[in-house]
């Protein structure tokens, strides 16, 4: 079994975009796949949220949300806001090694960026990374900004030491511009982490067959099948 914590330089840059074709991907090479999201923000009880996007584009069926919080905030200050418990640490540390007990691959994708805090004190997925002692995959930008950004976000995992499996481009542009070009080259260069991939701005709207069909050709083959389908 293994666990690979999905995680961005910021909110909307397509973690669960990625989470879903790195889900699809797995599910695809025969593996049994479970996703978590530990703490959805911005959306009612009742309301479809990232864990449903994951399920009708990957048709991975087992994804477990450990909170939500109405809000569109970070996790911590939407609970605060909320009155509703705060997540603990622990807990999520609990429920992602109960699912790695009973499947190949446990996907766990975070909050926002990477140092969000998700809950009581102040724990980020830093810490989940931490105790699962699972390396992260950075979800970026195409554009410019991504630079800097990216960078933040691998030099706050090395500090950390998380390691880092990847950079993986949220939503890459039907017709990239100069930073986008330039970046493919730039983003590996100034990490020090594999661009592992990138998907086609668009791909969310994909039919869920043509999605899962897909997902693993937006992936370097070589990448997946030593962090994902190997399981
Ligand atoms: N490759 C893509 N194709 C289509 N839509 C995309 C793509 N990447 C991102 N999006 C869209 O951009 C928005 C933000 O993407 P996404 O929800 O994956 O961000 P996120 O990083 O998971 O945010 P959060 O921090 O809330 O979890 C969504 O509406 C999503 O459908
Ligand atoms: C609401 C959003 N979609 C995410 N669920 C939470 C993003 C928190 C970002 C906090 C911050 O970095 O300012
Ligand atoms: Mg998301």
């Amino acid at each position: 079994m293994s666990i690979l914590m999905v995680t961005g330089t910021s909110t909307d840059v397509g973690k669960t975009v990625v989470t879903a074709a790195l889900a699809a991907a797995a599910r695809e090479a025969g593996l049994s796949v479970a996703v978590c999201k530990p703490a959805q923000t911005g959306v009612a009880p009742g309301e479809p949220g990232d864990l449903a996007e994951v399920t009708r584009l990957s048709g991975v069926t087992v994804v477990v949300e450990l909170a939500r919080y109405p809000e569109p905030l970070a996790p911590d200050t939407a609970a605060r806001r909320s009155g509703l418990p705060m997540l603990r640490c622990d807990d999520v540390v609990e429920a992602v090694r109960g699912l790695a007990d009973r499947h190949d691959l446990v996907l766990v994708e975070g909050a926002g960026g990477l140092l969000v805090r998700m809950g009581a004190e102040g724990f980020t997925l830093v810490d989940l990374a931490l105790a699962l002692g699972a390396p992260a995959v950075v979800v970026a930008a195409a554009g410019l900004g991504t630079l800097n950004h990216t960078e933040l976000t691998t030099r706050a995992l090395a500090a950390a030491g998380v390691a880092c499996a990847g950079a993986v481009i949220g939503s890459w542009p039907d017709e990239p511009g100069l930073a986008e070009r330039c970046n493919l080259d730039d983003l590996p260069a100034v990490t020090g982490v594999d661009l592992a991939g990138s998907i086609p701005a668009g791909s969310g709207r994909l039919d869920p067959a043509s999605f899962a069909a897909a997902a693993s050709t937006w992936f370097d083959g070589t990448w997946l099948k030593a962090t994902v389908t190997a399981g």
